[in-house]
């Protein structure tokens, strides 16, 4: 059965540490949300109050009509109607696969044959039907996750959660997994949170994405609202960035909520973010690398004035094309500017930055002192293209 899942204004401390600060989401029925955030933050400690197998001090947790935890009650995990995916597996070692992913249906009180029936049908659908009657030592990492997973889906309940299961494994079984965790959870139906500190992983999960700082949400979104439009300096750096300018804001947003910034690489249009607005004011433009593209001499276009001048200080090759690592006057360096062909070490290169992918907020760090920033650019005499 699918179902709407409601968490409201959940708090949580471990002696005197607030490890959960006034917690509320909702994952509509059969929606996939991951929650995303650096290591401390308390994905667990959450993931283990929805589950049941920690008490919240205060606040609710709503699964469809039921209540699973509200005020002092609060009904354990078996009657949670959920099932748990955990990063180190946690098969029973001395059971078969298909023990083990029988063993889930035993509150089903099935007959052995329709029980037998739907273990294989599950196996087969995570790729382990040959597998059945071995035990998880005879069984790879990715093998026994898959178990897992069957062993999570095999009861079809209503609520799946899932505690950074692909961390354990190498970079091509995750992908594999990873697809496999979101192809079948979505034909079960099943409402699923989904918690890890990676942002890759995250995004390319979720229908939503929530993120968690020191034990609160900072934002919840699509992934592409999160990308596009972060909440925080905090969630912008955690989400991916190429690098950080400091500036002084030159013009200030426009009807498009975008900013000019005056930095030592030269000027930078931006979307304001926070209330990085006043003319004058210290921000720090923060930049998504799919944000900046190498600039090309084409001879045919006029060359656009927020281009920025940079040295390739390293090239990376990523099979499809290249990363760059890219020095700014002023010192700072981007990374991870894509490029299908590789630029060599030591080549002058100019920048194209998107505005969409740069954000200005205020910059509270920064000295009072005024920042060096660039005289007018240079005038270039080429013409370029972005391919
Ligand atoms: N049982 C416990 N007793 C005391 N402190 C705890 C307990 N469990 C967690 N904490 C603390 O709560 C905070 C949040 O931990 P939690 O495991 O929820 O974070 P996390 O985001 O899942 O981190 P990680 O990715 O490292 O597991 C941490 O500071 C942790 O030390």
């Amino acid at each position: 059965m699918t179902a709407h899942l409601r968490v409201e204004n959940l708090s949580k401390s471990f002696g005197p540490t607030r490890v959960l600060d006034g917690i509320s989401f909702a994952v509509p029925p059969g929606r996939f949300t991951v929650l995303l955030g650096p290591s401390g933050s308390g994905k667990t400690t959450l993931l283990r109050c929805l589950a049941g197998i920690e008490r919240a001090e205060s606040g609710s947790i709503h699964l469809g009509e039921r209540a699973l935890a509200q005020g002092r009650s609060h009904l354990p995990p078996d009657r949670r109607d959920l099932a748990m995916v955990f990063q180190d597996y946690a098969l029973w070692p001395h059971m078969t696969a298909a023990a083990n992913v029988g063993y889930a249906l035993r509150r089903r009180r099935l007959d052995r044959e329709p029980s037998r029936r739907r273990v294989a049908e599950v196996l087969a659908r995570v790729g382990l039907s040959d597998h059945a009657e071995q035990f998880p030592h005879q069984l790879s990492g990715g093998q026994q996750q898959r178990v897992a997973l069957a062993r999570a889906l095999v009861a079809e309940p209503g609520l799946l959660l899932f505690d950074e299961p692909l961390s354990n494994l190498d970079a091509d079984l995750r992908e594999r997994l990873r697809v496999e965790i979101a192809t079948l959870t979505r034909e079960s139906g099943a409402t699923v949170v989904y918690i890890t500190h990676d942002q890759a992983e995250a995004f390319a999960l979720a229908d939503e994405v929530g993120v968690l700082e020191g034990g609160r949400l900072v934002q919840l979104g699509s992934p592409e609202d999160v990308y596009h439009r972060p909440a925080s300096p905090f969630v912008a750096r955690f989400t991916g960035l190429a690098g950080e300018l400091e500036g002084t804001l030159e013009a200030a947003a426009d009807a498009a909520a975008t900013v000019t910034v005056r930095t030592a690489a030269g000027p930078v249009t931006a979307v304001a973010g926070g209330t990085a607005r006043a003319t004058g004011s210290r921000v720090r433009v923060l930049v998504r690398p799919a944000a900046v593209t190498i600039a090309r001499d084409t001879g045919t276009e006029p060359v656009a004035a927020r281009t920025l001048a940079g040295t390739v200080v390293d090239t990376a090759y990523r099979g499809r094309g290249y990363d760059h690592v890219v020095q700014l006057p002023g010192g700072v360096r981007l990374t991870g500017v894509f490029d299908r062909s590789a630029q060599q070490r030591g080549t002058a290169v100019r920048l194209l930055l998107d505005p969409e992918g740069c954000f200005a907020f205020p910059d509270p760090a920064a000295a009072s002192t005024p920042v060096a920033v660039a005289e007018n650019p240079e005038p270039i005499r080429t013409t370029l293209e972005v391919r």
